[in-house]
């Protein structure tokens, strides 16, 4: 059996992605800035109202794992897709980008694969519209023993957490990875996902894992709290690695007693989807390769930045040379 160096668990699904200025969004009644979970006709709808769309694999962990993979990391990814035209593209541009996409297109059953309608205004923030399909169906018979058990890093989304089969996955993969001596951790992903699921988010992260990242939100979303070191403190108390990324303030590392601040430059992005995705590729490769924590957050705030700056959710340059070039590597 090969071994993973980093393995996610999250919703396969297919960007498309068009942009848009805001009376449109306030038109079509879409919600700036969010990720808002829609019914597959409002999904048709949105399709034919977007000009100039552009169709990408995307998918919140799955884009950490082919950011993570670009890299050069040996990397898996499991999500579910149907055995559609989007799910056999999904599956190919994984596979393509030097990522084992674990699980074959599910053939039959009425759920077609997941698609997000993610409009980009002209500050560069993303409207993401989800259609979860047959993504969110994942459930433990997905997550092969072998396949957690042999991975060095596993990597869970939250987003999955809003289904009991979900959850039990999530318990399953962590348990196999711990068993084969690795190390697992989730990417809170949504404070809105938190609050319909607190208390086993927080007995997960107490429990069965080793780091958390998150953002601002979704760090105060755990403990209802307004104030981010409050916030901050109690994760640190779970669990022995919390990553906090704060926007432009930077990112906040606690790792036991330790705390690192690393200060990122502002940018105005073109286009801020996968900026939490690519920051948590670029720290997992280096958590993977052995780096310290600053460097590791320095490795994902080139990373966040790299994709900010185009339209799409993964890396366009060659990291590698990015970050050599940087002195990071
Ligand atoms: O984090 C960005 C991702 O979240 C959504 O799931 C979209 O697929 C997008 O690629």
């Amino acid at each position: 059996m090969k071994t993973y160096q980093l393995t996610g668990i999250g919703n396969a699904v297919v960007d498309v992605i068009s942009q848009a200025d805001d009376s449109f969004l306030e038109l079509m009644g879409i919600e700036k800035g969010i990720m808002q979970l829609i019914e597959q006709e409002r999904g048709e709808v949105l399709y034919a109202s977007m000009e100039g769309r552009v169709q990408t694999p995307g998918g919140s962990v799955a884009n950490t794992i082919a950011g993570a993979g670009a890299l050069g990391l040996d990397s898996a990814f499991i999500g579910r897709v149907h055995d559609d035209a989007l799910g056999r593209f999904y599956a190919d541009a994984m596979n393509e980008d030097g990522v084992d996409f674990v699980n074959p297109p599910v053939p039959g059953g009425e759920l077609p694969t997941s698609r997000s309608m993610i409009f980009v205004s002209p500050d560069g923030e993303r409207s993401m519209n989800t259609y979860l399909g047959i993504s969110s169906e994942l459930s433990s018979e997905d997550v092969s023993e072998d396949v957690a058990g042999n991975s060095q890093i596993m990597f869970l989304e939250g987003y999955l957490f809003d289904k009991e089969k979900g959850k039990a996955a999530f318990l399953e993969a962590a348990r196999n990875c711990h068993k084969g001596g690795g190390k697992a951790g989730i990417a809170i992903s949504d404070p809105f996902c938190v609050e319909r699921h607190r208390v086993d988010f927080l007995l997960l992260i107490e429990n069965e894992l080793d780091f958390v990242i998150g953002n601002e939100a979704e760090i105060k979303s755990l403990f209802e709290t307004d104030d981010l070191e409050e916030a901050l403190a109690k994760t640190a108390e779970i669990c022995p690695l919390v990553v906090c990324t704060r926007s432009g303030d930077g990112v906040t590392v606690l790792n036991g007693d330790a705390r690192i601040d690393v200060p990122v430059e502002k940018v105005i992005p073109v286009d801020a989807t996968g900026a939490g995705d690519q920051f948590a590729a670029g720290f997992l490769y280096g958590m993977a390769t052995g780096r310290d924590y600053e460097t590791c957050a320095r490795i994902g705030n080139v990373c966040a930045r790299e994709v900010i700056s185009h339209i799409g959710p993964r890396p366009e340059a060659n990291m590698l040379e990015l970050l050599r070039g940087k002195g990071l590597l």
